[in-house]
């Protein structure tokens, strides 16, 4: 098989064809680097009971409260656990198991039934693909495969694989519930008005996204990445993942290998949120990571504020210390503009600080 820009990885690696990468279009990494992952700091990633943010004593929710606080002012990542889910607050076990499989079936489809689904813009409601955005990465390729589909406030799915659409919208709705109660806390841990919250990122109508993604078997893992180091665009992302490991957290300048707890959810603050606390908490930065072995696959939700609401700093957390790092633009804006470029760290954030800030993060 020649190898190019139509191949999904899933192509790539069953037809067993490569002991090594066509390196014109996948080189992401430098092989030669040292590993850059301190193993050290894993145990140190913290982690939240959502069983004590929502079912508890008002003592025991401060606390969580307080412990979300630190979490995103420290990591802008956390690892939420569900093992007492409370009822209309949790994601079943089953569910989360359920959506895992519908998206392996859904990568596991016809070449001919996907490509139908590649979508004419970014903001697509249902996008299929592979790397991040082809078009703006030139010599450079990721490892991976990807199902974006906007869920809310209107709910987009594929009509295959059977089933597909069910499980997702109950599995939507569920970690959107998550997200909201998240939302709330950290917003809480920050002593502001949920009102203003729903002022500030009219999250009756957030914006949802779900993401599915593949990653197969890499002849030459050491030479890409699945995905570069970057951050999400929303408020918050929750991801989990079928039992396969992959991705890193970056923290303190270095690279955290993250191994989740049974059941939880990993969970990162996205650019919005960084934007709309004025820097207070930071978006976190990560990467995924190819493996040469087995598949991988990870389903995540983004949760944002509405498309057309303009994201500025907060009002209660600006003052004549700490003026606005950044300026507003709408989600919409946002995301067009980061789903249509190079995926690169902290890019869009850059690009919307304020001059005067530069020191400040
Ligand atoms: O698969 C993962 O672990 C990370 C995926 C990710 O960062 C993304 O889709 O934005
Ligand atoms: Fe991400």
């Amino acid at each position: 098989m020649a190898a190019d820009l139509q191949n999904s990885v899933k192509q790539l690696s069953d037809s067993g064809a490569f002991s090594s990468l066509p390196l014109q279009l996948y080189a992401s990494r430098d092989p030669t680097a040292p590993s850059d992952v301190d193993a050290t700091l894993e145990p140190q990633i913290p982690t939240i009971d959502l069983s004590l943010l929502t079912g508890a004593t008002p003592r025991e929710r401060a606390r969580m409260v307080q412990r979300l606080g630190r979490a995103c002012q420290d990591w802008g990542f956390f690892m939420a656990r569900t093992f007492r889910v409370v009822v209309n607050h949790g994601v079943p076990e089953g569910l989360r198991q359920a959506m895992l499989e519908a998206a392996k079936k859904f990568f596991d489809l016809e070449e001919e039934d996907k490509a139908e689904l590649r979508g004419e813009t970014v903001l697509d409601p249902i996008r299929y693909g592979t790397s991040f955005n082809p078009k703006a990465e030139v010599g450079v390729r990721y490892w991976r495969d990807f199902l974006k589909l906007a869920v809310h406030p209107d709910f987009h799915s594929p009509a295959k694989p059977l089933s597909f659409s069910d499980v997702l919208r109950d599995y939507a709705t569920c970690t959107r519930r998550v997200g909201m109660e998240l939302l709330k806390g950290i917003w809480e841990s920050l002593e502001l008005e949920e009102n203003d919250m729903n002022k500030a990122l009219k999250l009756d109508s957030c914006f949802q996204v779900f993401v599915a993604n593949l990653y197969p078997p890499c002849p030459q893992p050491e030479l890409v990445f699945g995905l570069p180091p970057h951050s999400d665009h929303g408020l918050l992302t929750l991801l989990h993942q079928n039992g396969v490991d992959g991705l890193n957290v970056e923290h303190g300048g270095k690279w955290v290998h993250v191994k989740p707890l049974p059941g939880s959810f990993l969970v990162n603050a996205g650019d919005h949120m960084q934007i709309v606390t004025n820097g207070r908490y930071k978006s976190a930065l990560h990467r995924a990571m190819a493996n040469g072995k087995s598949t991988r696959v990870s389903v995540l939700t983004v949760v944002g504020p509405s498309l057309d609401t303009v994201v500025e700093p907060v009002a209660a957390l600006v003052s004549s210390e700490r003026p606005a790092m950044y300026r507003g633009w709408s989600y919409r804006q946002f995301l067009e503009y980061q789903q249509g470029n190079q995926l690169k760290e902290k890019a869009v954030l850059e690009l919307l600080r304020c001059r005067d800030h530069e020191h400040v993060i």
